[in-house]
């Protein structure tokens, strides 16, 4: 098959999201609506999450190009209807199955936040509008689209904050929830702030840095120099090849007594690797040293391969570690490097890149921060891509508005009432450019306007009101799917990226730290509040006590 280009190169989707990838009770609902008359029906739904994750006070919205190219070929294809004949119980009319050739996305609506933003509990990530029986069909696979995206996205940015200026790269796929789970991460974590993936399918796919190290296996693969089957490697500049494992082992000695040791205890094997690894990459060389021990052999042999292959013009990238005390190690690690830099007056040898990995998570990095350490760079696997802190984010698709009636799902948890009629969410802006709430109104309301006082309330406390006079106001919901077209020119994952950390700089800082965060206020305004608040009197049943 060809290659594809450009534009329809980003419409391709993952091949096992399709119309069946959803819930059978999607189906079933489709076909009792489709029996009692409800095709001409118009439905208006709200995809939306009640709490943040992780503990914490925001959320990053992701998903949206993925939504966005599902709705691009939404159509049961013949043996989807086959499949679904033989499911269905076999009084399910014939017709139906005829309709349902015919479904497809061009009479849906879809509004949505910029992938990439900050958001909050309640606010409508996106607005579905359409003919009722082909929005419901839509509902699982949009929610399993935005979920995972959103939380991982979420992750990913909580780790980038708690890491600072370090590199981030994300090592999950290995220990990922299976094939799709490691993919949508790779992309979702470098979106969220990571620097890179160590998947090379994500980095082909979605244009990610890839980066990667090597195994303690390669270490282990080697015992002895006998096995070296070369040892020279030609200088940078061009030249005589020399012998790097000479060189490697005249540097040892030298820089011997700089690691306090009176005799070499560093293994042979390990440093047959490391000088065969910078054979095969003298520009890369990026280096375990954590195999056998890492004082008394890793960082020594490193050190002397760094500083042998100076001598031909490279320049080693940095090392590795991947047990033991991090923080403890890489401290070691740094002043071994400086006195080396010193010592031979090598400015670049003191900032080389100390990698740590081994079951990091937010709270290791934000631990190792307040005990002082002296990594640069993190590889980040197990505990970020199954965001092991909190599996799951718990979007919803709820009924808003049928026919231009208004919808509400009432519950004795008042978290878990929804807000009816179409809406629209703003988000008001200080002066200094802060995001100070985000106001949820009726559409056919005013929007609220830039220096102008504005009535914010609490959806659901009657005393809780501010006034705002905003520099700023933001339509939160744009219209991203039209007559069976996406209508917005959609940014790429770097641009989405670059998103995110502008959005997450609109946020105060105490909103986003990590150990009880302020909650981001999301109101109502005065209109949405008297609506919401007589339609649920007028539903709710008057009880009777006896
Ligand atoms: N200074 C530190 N502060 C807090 N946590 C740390 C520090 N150093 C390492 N850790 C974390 O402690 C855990 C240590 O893991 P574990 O007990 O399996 O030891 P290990 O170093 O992997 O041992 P082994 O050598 O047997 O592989 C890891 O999750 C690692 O991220
Ligand atoms: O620790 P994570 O955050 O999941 O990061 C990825 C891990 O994957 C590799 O280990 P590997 O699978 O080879 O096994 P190991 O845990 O025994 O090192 C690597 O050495 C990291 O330790
Ligand atoms: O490249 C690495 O160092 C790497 C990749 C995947 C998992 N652990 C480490
Ligand atoms: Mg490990």
């Amino acid at each position: 098959m060809a290659e594809l280009q450009g534009h329809e190169k980003r419409l391709c989707q993952n091949g096992i999201v399709q119309p069946l990838l959803t819930d059978l009770y999607q189906i079933t609902m489709a076909y009792a609506y489709w029996k009692s008359g409800k095709t001409k029906d118009h439905a208006v739904f709200d995809l939306f999450f009640r709490k943040n994750p992780f503990q914490g006070e925001f959320t990053i919205f992701a998903g949206l190009e993925e939504c966005l190219k599902f709705l691009n070929k939404f159509h049961y294809s013949a043996s989807d209807i086959e499949y679904l004949r033989d499911t269905l119980p076999a009084s399910t009319e014939e017709e139906f199955f005829e309709y349902l050739k015919t479904v497809n996305a061009t009479g849906i609506r879809l509004y949505a936040m910029p992938e990439g933003y900050v958001s909050f509990p309640r606010l409508p990530l996106m607005r579905i509008e359409g003919p009722l029986i082909v929005v419901q069909l839509l509902e699982t696979t949009l929610l399993t689209l935005v979920n995972y995206a959103s939380l991982m996205a979420t992750n990913a940015a909580r780790y980038r904050i708690a890491a600072g200026n370090m590199k981030l790269f994300e090592f999950g796929l290995r220990r990922a929830q299976g094939p799709d789970g490691g993919l949508s991460a790779s992309k979702y974590a470098y979106m969220g702030g990571f620097d890179g993936t160590s998947n090379v399918l994500a980095g082909k796919l979605f244009n990610i840095p890839v980066k990667g190290t090597h195994a303690h296996a390669y270490i282990t693969s080697f015992s002895d120099f006998s096995e070296l089957r070369n040892t020279y490697l030609e200088p940078k500049g061009g030249g005589k090849p020399r012998d790097l494992l000479q060189l490697t082992l005249s540097w040892r000695n030298k820089i011997l007594p700089l690691f306090n040791f009176t005799s070499i205890e560093a293994s042979e094997g390990e440093l047959a690797a490391l000088v065969s690894f910078a054979i095969a990459f003298p520009d890369g060389f990026m280096a375990l040293v954590d195999t056998y021990e890492v004082q008394r052999s890793g960082l020594l042999n490193f050190c002397s391969v760094a500083l042998a292959l100076n001598d031909l013009g490279y320049r080693a990238i940095g090392i590795r570690l991947d047990s033991g005390d991090l923080a403890y190690l890489s401290t070691v690690a740094r002043r071994h490097f400086t006195d080396i830099s010193i010592k031979y007056n090598l400015p670049w040898f003191e900032t080389m890149l100390i990698m740590a990995s081994n079951d990091i998570n937010e709270e290791t990095i934000l631990s190792l921060n307040e005990q002082g350490h002296k990594i640069n760079c993190f590889g980040i696997g197990t505990h970020l891509v199954t965001c092991q802190k909190q599996p799951a984010l718990g979007c919803v698709y709820k009924m808003v508005e049928l026919n231009g009636y208004p919808r509400m799902k009432l519950s004795q948890d008042v978290g878990k009432v929804t807000m009816p009629g179409k809406k629209d969410p703003y988000r008001l802006y200080s002066e200094t450019g802060d995001a100070l709430v985000d106001l949820i109104q009726r559409s056919s309301e005013e929007p609220p306007q830039v220096n102008e006082k504005v009535l914010c309330r609490h959806p659901f406390e009657e005393s809780k009101r501010a006034y705002v006079t905003p520099s700023k106001v933001e339509k939160l919901l744009t219209l991203y799917w039209e007559n069976g077209n996406i209508c917005q020119d959609l940014p790429n994952l770097q641009q989405i990226k670059e998103r995110v950390k502008h959005s997450l700089k609109t946020l105060r800082t105490d909103i986003k730290r990590n150990l009880n965060p302020t909650p981001f206020k999301v109101a109502v305004s005065d209109g949405l509040y008297t609506f919401l608040h007589d339609l649920w009197l007028k539903n709710a049943p008057i009880g009777e006590l006896s």
